[in-house]
């Protein structure tokens, strides 16, 4: 098979001679406990074998469902936040036209994304942008109560019933959630929503390949099989049973944490040289982020889209505090292809250019900053992909999920919870006056008029 490529070469200069190696031992511990469910959080562990468990019949069961959406909506309102959000646009926006709204796509629905902020701005130019258009709703929540979410699916559901009568609504709002708990669930089975369940063993975060991502991803017009059948291909490249030096997600779990604890680099910069992986890193962020920040520990991750922020970051990248590397995803072949046209006045300078594809100046800006960075300091791991399509975005997919597992149990956490999310939830409810915060409001409200 055509896979994703690691190199830790130019990560690994950095620490001493057998740094990485001297990791084997405790990444094949961590892997094996996540294989045997004997990790911490073992009761989250759905995700690992996903990619090959998803059945034809029930990825047709998801397309079937996305077709009656795209069939019947010019745009779909993706509500969700966090794990409930992410994969699904970093999926559709690293496949998708980068100008997509701009150029009146007959083919396929808009999909717009909701439900992961609480901008007055933002819901209001939504719902005026939605005004009169015949529009659906994917409400998606694990938890069912997410703040965020819950109020834009109010704020939707009234308008597209308002719009299209009870009967249409009803086909064209789906639920994505939690078996039985939660207010959309709730929601679904009183107006009957088409819904589909997010297992209780996959968290949030690792979730983009059940009908969380799958459902936006098909109703955005792209190949679920095909995202799928590279993360299955990718479970088996990093399966307990290939070698330590063979296993990219092993190989990057013990370089990220040898840097962290050998080399106090602190800080992941996950960068792309294409603008349509930006939202990847997001659910990256997240990924890593969520997982391994707590007890005191995790490394930062960042990001940064090259080469446009080497024009605002890059000073800090080559000569701020040395506690940086960088991960790379780099695209082999762009799917278009564009030549620069040679110009006889010459005036700007860059006839050296005619006749160059656009990638090639790209690359060349990739190896020019790989090479800067790596002599400022900064260790770099790269990830080639040969193209960015539905099978090669599967592979980085399980890859970084499985290496997140992994990691995280070398770090020793937990990394399939997020206590600490809690803290901002409950001071905003009692802040907000929740029913069944009394207590909490009455301190927090304490506390405030004593601190002004
Ligand atoms: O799917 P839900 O339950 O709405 O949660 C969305 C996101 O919020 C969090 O629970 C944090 O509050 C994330 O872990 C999760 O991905």
């Amino acid at each position: 098979m055509n896979t994703i490529c690691l190199n830790i070469t130019k990560a690994a200069q950095f620490l001493a001679d057998g740094a990485v190696n001297a990791y084997e031992a405790k990444v094949n511990d961590a892997r094996k406990a996540l294989e045997e469910g004997t990790c911490p959080g073992n009761d989250f562990l759905g995700w690992l074998h996903l990619p090959t468990s998803i059945t034809p019949a029930f990825l047709q069961e998801i397309q079937d469902c996305a077709n009656v959406l795209r069939d019947n909506c010019e745009a779909i309102v993706v509500a969700g936040i966090g794990g409930s959000y992410l994969g699904a646009r970093a999926v559709i926006e690293a496949l998708g036209n980068s100008f997509g709204w701009l150029v009146g796509d007959k083919k396929n629905p808009v999909i717009l994304f909701a439900g992961n902020n609480i901008g007055e701005d933002y819901l209001s130019e939504l719902t005026d942008y939605l005004k009169g258009k015949k529009f659906g709703v994917i409400n998606i929540s694990k938890s069912g109560t997410t703040t965020e979410t819950a109020l834009t699916f109010r704020l939707l559901k009234k308008q597209c019933e308002d719009q299209r009568g009870k009967e249409e609504a009803r086909k064209v709002i789906v639920a994505v959630t939690d078996a039985t708990k939660g207010a959309a669930r709730a929601a679904a089975t009183k107006e009957g929503y088409k819904t589909f369940v997010i297992p209780d063993n996959v968290g949030g975060r690792f979730s983009v390949l059940t009908p969380v991502g799958l459902l936006p991803i098909a109703c955005a017009g792209f190949d679920i099989t095909k995202l799928v059948g590279g993360a299955a291909d990718m479970e088996k490249a990093c399966g307990i049973d290939v070698p330590f030096s063979e296993n990219p997600a092993a190989l990057y779990a013990a370089v990220r944490n040898a840097l962290y604890a050998e080399a106090g680099k602190k800080i992941e910069i996950m960068v792309n040289y294409q603008p349509k992986l930006h939202f990847f890193s997001e659910w990256w962020k997240q990924l890593y982020g969520e997982s391994e920040g707590k007890d005191g520990k995790g490394i930062f991750p960042a990001s940064c889209d090259f080469t446009t922020d080497l024009h605002s970051m890059g000073q800090w990248i080559q000569q701020g505090e040395r506690t940086i590397y960088e991960t790379v995803i780099s695209v082999e072949e762009p799917n278009s292809h564009l030549l620069f046209p040679s110009d006889e006045e010459n005036l700007d300078g860059l006839n050296f250019l005619a006749g160059k594809r656009v990638d090639e100046v790209n690359k060349m800006a990739e190896l020019g900053t790989r090479l800067a960075h790596v002599d400022g300091g900064v260790p770099n791991i790269r990830i080639s992909v040969p193209k960015l399509d539905e099978y090669y975005i599967g592979q980085l997919i399980y890859f970084f999920e499985i290496a997140c597992g992994i990691s995280g149990n070398v770090l020793g956490v937990n990394p399939f919870n997020q206590p600490g999310v809690e803290a901002y939830k409950k001071n905003m409810f009692a802040l907000l006056d929740k029913p069944g915060y009394e207590a909490d409001s009455k301190a927090i409200k304490e506390r405030l008029a004593n601190e002004i």
